[in-house]
């Protein structure tokens, strides 16, 4: 499990560490992690040229201390101040063991500023700008640091968080730095999950630093948990134990969803499917999938919405919302959702657009305030929702949040959310809660396309084909 605290909670624990430690032990600890993270990344120490960007707060004093270990093993360490604050006893440490300082302004003999040439010819740079202290944006300062790296192609090593963007909602509003890597301490923020600011983190390595901490409120679940998670079959099951999932989806508009949406649930745990829907599609369905019984019967869960057009029957729907099994409601089904009577059991897969529908905002605006947005429905609606896009946002009505941040690009393709639909279906109906079943069902998604694709283009129903690999790579690890 990859857990995600806010920036109270991360400092309360601090606190409470600080508090039986000689003072300066967590920084040491912190700085020690991410000059080994940044040695890493380079590949080499000795001669490596690595420039500091260093801000007001602790987190230009992380930078200055990592800078230090480096320039003890004979990397060429410059550190530029972006403020009259900084850290001093930092500095001090890193000039005495060889470090410099880069004026920005002062020119050198060829006429630049030393800071812009050393940042020009750096194998590395560090932004220590602000850390979970810091707000939404970059001064103009340090902003020109930043894009004078990005216009050399130097990759940026993020201190705790890519400086700019907002630690407790992965929003970002302002400019920010986009990091090659992001070193964190203790445990993940918010901004390291949650688009787009996640985006910005590149790959996210974590350091260890002691810190005792609540509960995380954004949770990514990982091989194990899916593991522990996963409904798997006994020598007591039989298909009906194993659960049977109700599908309605497809429609004479769109037979093709139905057919790819029975292709995602025969992939998860249930021992029977069940289709619903016009007799051409059905026909369409078994087609393909012959497992597959036609008509209505005792289910367990139900996947609705998928691909079903204009040919709505909102009474049904309705009335399915409000009886005890639970549903899970897609595409089109989600213009039957209303904000009335007992939704625990409800589980919604919106894009951003349809989520935008739903809150009567613009798609732009759920897609920069994912969090916020996912957060909102769930209050309002009831319901859990399983938001989609580059990292999905789960959220459910008691405020826990899950994120699956395990999704390749080549996902986004036509179909692949009828897949998740019935996949995320037949794991409701296997027993799991809303919750559950949303975040086992999107990572297991991803897993699958990943396999299918390696870097290449997939189609939806190539996605569906490797689920069971998927599952088995996670169900045999160990
Ligand atoms: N909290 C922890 O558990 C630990 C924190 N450490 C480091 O300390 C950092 C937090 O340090 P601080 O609390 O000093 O905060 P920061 O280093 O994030 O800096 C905050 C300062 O920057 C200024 N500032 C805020 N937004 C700005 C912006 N957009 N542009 C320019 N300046 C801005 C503020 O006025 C404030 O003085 C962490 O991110 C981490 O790097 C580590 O040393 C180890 C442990
Ligand atoms: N940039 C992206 N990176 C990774 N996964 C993505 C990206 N964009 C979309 N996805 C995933 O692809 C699927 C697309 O679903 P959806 O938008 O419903 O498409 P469709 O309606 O064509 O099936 C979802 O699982 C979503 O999370
Ligand atoms: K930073």
């Amino acid at each position: 499990m990859r857990r995600a605290h806010t920036v109270d909670q991360v400092r309360a624990a601090e606190a409470a560490l600080m508090a039986k430690l000689p003072e300066g032990t967590l920084m040491q600890r912190a700085a020690t992690g991410l000059a080994v993270a940044i040695s890493n990344f380079i590949g080499f120490t000795y001669g490596a040229r690595v420039v500091l960007l260093i801000g007001s707060g602790d987190n230009g004093g992380d930078a200055l201390y990592a800078g230090t270990h480096l320039a003890r093993r004979g990397a060429e360490v410059t550190a530029v101040l972006l403020s009259d604050k900084y850290h001093r006893e930092g500095l001090a440490a890193l000039l005495k063991a060889g470090g410099r300082v880069a004026d920005g302004g002062g020119a050198s003999a060829d006429g630049q500023p030393a800071a812009a040439r050393a940042i020009a010819v750096a194998d590395v740079v560090v932004d220590g700008i602000v850390g979970i202290g810091g707000r939404p944006g970059l001064k103009p300062e340090a902003l020109a640091a930043v894009k004078l790296a990005e216009e050399h192609q130097v990759p940026i090593i993020a201190v705790d968080i890519p400086s700019g963007v907002d630690v407790d909602t992965g929003e970002t509003p302002a400019e920010h730095v986009k990091a090659a890597l992001t070193v964190t301490f203790g445990t993940h923020k918010i901004c390291h999950l949650i688009d787009p600011a996640a985006a910005a983190c590149g790959p996210v390595h974590l350091v260890e630093i002691g810190l005792d901490l609540p509960p995380a409120p954004v949770e990514s679940l990982q091989d194990p948990d899916i593991r522990a998670l996963y409904p798997t079959p006994t020598g007591e099951s039989d298909k009906y134990s194993r659960g049977v999932l109700g599908l309605m989806a497809g429609s004479t508009q769109y037979p093709g969803a139905a057919v790819i949406a029975t292709s995602g649930a025969l992939a998860g745990p249930i021992g029977m499917l069940r289709y619903v829907g016009p007799d051409p599609v059905a026909e369409a369905v078994r087609a393909q999938h012959p497992e597959v019984v036609a008509g209505e019967g005792r289910v367990q869960a139900w996947a609705i919405g998928s691909g079903l057009g204009d040919e709505l029957d909102v009474d049904k729907i309705r009335e399915l919302l409000d009886a005890e099994e639970p549903v899970l409601l897609d595409a089109d089904g989600l213009k039957a959702l209303d904000d009335s009577g007992d939704r625990a059991n409800v589980l919604i897969t919106p894009h951003a657009g349809e989520l935008a529908r739903l809150l009567g905002v613009e798609r732009h605006e759920v897609e920069a305030e994912r969090l916020k947005h996912a957060r909102q429905a769930a209050e309002r609606f009831d319901v859990t929702v399983l938001l989609k896009g580059s990292t999905t946002v789960i959220a459910a009505p008691d405020g826990q949040i899950r994120v699956n941040t395990n999704a390749g690009a080549w996902l986004a393709t036509a179909g692949a959310g009828d897949v998740l639909a019935g996949l995320t279906g037949a794991f409701l109906a296997g027993g799991l809660t809303p919750i559950d079943a949303a975040a086992v069902g999107a990572y297991l998604h991803a897993a699958a396309a990943n396999l299918a694709s390696r870097g290449g283009p997939i189609t939806a129903m190539q996605v569906s084909a490797h689920v069971a690999e998927a599952t088995r790579q996670v169900l045999l690890e160990e």
